[in-house]
């Protein structure tokens, strides 16, 4: 793993009763960064998400861990697609789950109001979950998830019921949370949404990394290094798994011929990579801002 990365998959793959749903999903989260993860129903975006979680057991591949927590463990808030309409009020359920999480009673309470203030939850007092609409659920699922302040936190589909007022508020807590040092995985359909918050977009469909792209706000004057080569007949997983290296910010691929745009400090290191995975190189170019 690289210097900053946090959480790595190595051809991750998740069969369901025989049924493979990831195939071979390799990619590496950094600390900071957000990744947008988009495709169509049924593509795997949740599945994947539970994969990095630790949710669900991998059938196949490896997922490694660097945190800053003892022997590198890795403190993570997920935020599931959405909440169950529970019994509870909202308090009630956010004190149970800041207690799995370990908070310390005298924190929970203030650690609570801080995040409902944050999103703005405009429940009335005594009121039940299971009378909140679609955004106010939204909204509680989204402070469970950062109860534990996360490293690294996960979205499913967060925007679903949020107005527009809430969406600029998710985007502002993201923005700082960013700033942070969080990493943050966001899977959604809405992809020119999330992709305006992401530094990475991977775009999923039929369980497999398709493309990955960097959000066109942060390629604005960003230098790199574009790497044409040419992968031998039948090494396309290999090829694909090239797209999540470290450093690598955009991937084109078109049968044989793969372009790889990269960050000019990783490039000598994925040239060597790719020559000793036996790629073949046919250019190097250096350029910055938008890559094409
Ligand atoms: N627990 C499960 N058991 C069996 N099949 C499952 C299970 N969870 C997901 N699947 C199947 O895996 C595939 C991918 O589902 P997943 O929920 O990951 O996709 P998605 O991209 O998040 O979809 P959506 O956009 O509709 O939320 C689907 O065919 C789904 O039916």
């Amino acid at each position: 793993m690289n210097l900053n990365g946090i959480l790595r998959l190595i051809q991750a793959s998740k069969q369901y009763k025989g049924k493979t749903v990831l195939q071979r999903v390799s990619l590496e989260i950094n600390r900071g960064e957000t990744v947008a993860v988009t495709g169509p129903n049924g593509s795997g975006k949740s599945t994947l998400l539970k994969l990095i979680a630790g949710l669900s057991a991998l059938s196949s591949g490896k997922r490694e861990v660097s945190g800053s927590g003892e022997g590198g463990s890795l403190v993570i808030g997920y935020a599931p697609d959405h909440l169950p309409k529970l019994k509870f009020t909202a308090r009630e359920y956010l004190n149970h789950m800041a207690s799995i999480r370990g908070l310390e009673a005298a924190t929970r309470t203030r650690k609570i109001e801080e995040l409902l203030e944050l999103v703005d939850l405009r429940d009335r007092p005594g009121q039940q979950m299971k009378f909140f609409s679609k955004g106010m659920l939204q909204k509680v699922n989204l402070v469970q998830a950062l109860l534990g302040d996360p490293e690294l936190l996960l979205l499913d589909e967060p925007v679903g019921g949020l107005d527009e007022e809430a969406q600029g508020v998710l985007a502002s807590m993201l923005m700082s949370l960013r700033q942070k040092g969080t990493a943050i995985v966001v899977a959604s359909h809405e992809q020119t949404l999330i992709g305006q918050w992401a530094d990475r977009t991977l775009a999923i469909s039929d369980g497999r990394i398709q493309s990955v792209a960097a959000s066109s706000a942060s390629v604005e004057g960003k230098r790199w290094r574009r790497i044409v080569c040419q992968w031998p007949k039948g090494r396309e997983e290999d090829a694909k798994a090239f797209a999540n290296w470290p450093g690598t910010i955009r991937c084109r691929m078109e049968r044989q011929e793969v372009v790889y745009w990269t960050d000019p400090a990783s490039s000598d290191a994925l040239l060597r990579e790719l020559l000793e995975a036996g790629a073949s190189i046919d250019s190097v170019a250096a350029g910055s801002g938008r890559m094409v």
